[in-house]
């Protein structure tokens, strides 16, 4: 392990954003500028991370993706402007532009309602874009439909005992009764899609999608019942479609992922699974940024125990251990004890609430309390 402190380190910034205060670019900007005011000749390189949910488009398009808009389906079916984007023949699509939290009217929910129908518009933008591969990213949905809107907007029919199409919605699942993916857009059987998920639960049951993140949907529990039944009986309904696959799908690592349209993925799109934060450090180009490094800065808002079930700095931690480099943390709380950072492989983390602790003051002026513990860390490593 280089433990060196000193004038020669060079610093690699691999964080995730701080949800709620800062994106991941200005987490990178903020610690730079706190460590050059204490080192001002440090050798510093940005990679700002994402594990697939919110952020990972804005992640790829800060390591050279090209950024490319376009109009599609917000989750309740009024037009957003979302993006994905696009290096040479691979596009990362992020579902949660589309379908994400974020994406509902201010303070609402619609649990049963929202739609993934613009996560699939997406793809299909990335197809007409010419792309070969396509990482989807997901997580932070509003949405728990199986994908079953995603798989609509690129052919799929979804019916009812009368042969109308379901309304969109995890919530009207329960009234279909005939699914035909033979409609589905041709070119996706010659494309690569890699699910790049932030979870790897199965679809249903105490440890799927809806029990586990409908509530922070706005799911009650009589919505988490009906959820469930729902992407329950959507499975049933595609066994009956595609066959034994469609059962083996359900309880995959990742089918649960943003309501199920991980397990959309895995059937309608061929897509191969993979933790998010690991697709996204091969395409981000993190191994040779790592091998550059002496030490490494990572984190994001909320340090605790989630982050060590594969978020972005448990993986980026995991990475740098594996290189013998040096890994701290920046975070806005940090709610582990030191022997579980240590066992992350983070030898110590910087959170704002030790140089403010008036946690709305952190969240509010995020920024230049970040740039403070930026010092901190120069001091501490650098000088
Ligand atoms: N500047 C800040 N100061 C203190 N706490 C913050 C600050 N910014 C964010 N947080 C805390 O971090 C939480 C967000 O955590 P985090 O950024 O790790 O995202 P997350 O909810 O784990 O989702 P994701 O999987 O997308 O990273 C906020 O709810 C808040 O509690
Ligand atoms: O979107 C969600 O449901 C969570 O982020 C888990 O994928």
């Amino acid at each position: 392990m280089n433990r060196s402190r000193g004038r020669n380190q060079r610093v690699l910034i691999a964080a995730d954003k701080f949800k709620g205060s800062l994106t991941a670019v200005q987490v990178a900007e903020r610690v730079t500028a706190g460590l050059r005011r204490v080192a001002p000749r440090v050798e510093v390189e940005a990679l700002p991370v994402a594990d697939g949910g919110d952020g990972t488009v804005d992640a790829a398009v800060a390591a050279g993706f090209e950024r490319r808009e376009l109009r599609v389906a917000g989750p309740l079916g009024h037009e957003i402007t979302a993006a994905f984007a696009l290096r040479d023949d691979t596009a990362v699509v992020e579902m949660a532009e589309a379908s994400g939290l974020q994406r509902l009217p201010a303070g609402s929910f619609a649990p049963l309602t929202s739609s993934t129908y613009g996560s699939g518009e997406l793809l299909r933008a990335a197809l007409d874009a010419g792309a070969r591969t396509i990482v989807f990213g997901v997580g932070g949905s509003a949405t728990t439909d199986g994908g079953a809107g995603m798989l609509a907007a690129l052919g799929a029919r979804f019916l009812d005992e009368d042969g109308e199409p379901v309304p969109p919605g995890g919530g009207s699942l329960g009234q279909l009764a005939t699914a035909d993916l033979s409609g589905l857009d041709p070119r996706l059987s010659s494309v690569d899609v890699v699910l790049a998920s932030d979870v790897d639960n199965p679809l249903t049951g105490p440890k799927g999608a809806p029990t586990v993140y409908g509530p922070q949907k706005g799911a009650s529990p009589d919505d988490v019942a009906v959820l469930d039944a729902g992407l329950a009986h959507f499975a049933a309904v595609l066994e009956k479609a595609i066959g034994s696959k469609a059962a083996e799908y359900a309880v995959a690592p990742g089918a649960g992922a943003a309501g199920g349209i991980g397990y959309g993925a895995l059937v309608g799109l061929g897509a191969s699974f993979r933790p998010g934060i690991e697709v996204m450090l091969d395409v981000l180009g993190f191994a040779p940024a790592l091998e550059r490094a002496t030490l490494v800065i990572t984190g994001e808002g909320s340090l605790d125990e989630q982050t060590l079930h594969g978020k972005a700095p448990a993986g980026v931690a995991a990475a740098a251990r594996a290189a013998d480099k040096e890994v701290i943390a920046v975070c806005g709380r940090l709610a582990l004890p030191p022997e579980a950072l240590g066992r992350a492989g983070i030898r110590r983390a910087y959170p704002l609430t030790d140089i403010e602790p008036d946690v709305s003051r952190c969240i509010a002026e995020a920024g230049p309390i970040l740039e403070d513990v930026g010092e901190r860390i120069a001091q501490d490593f650098l000088i």
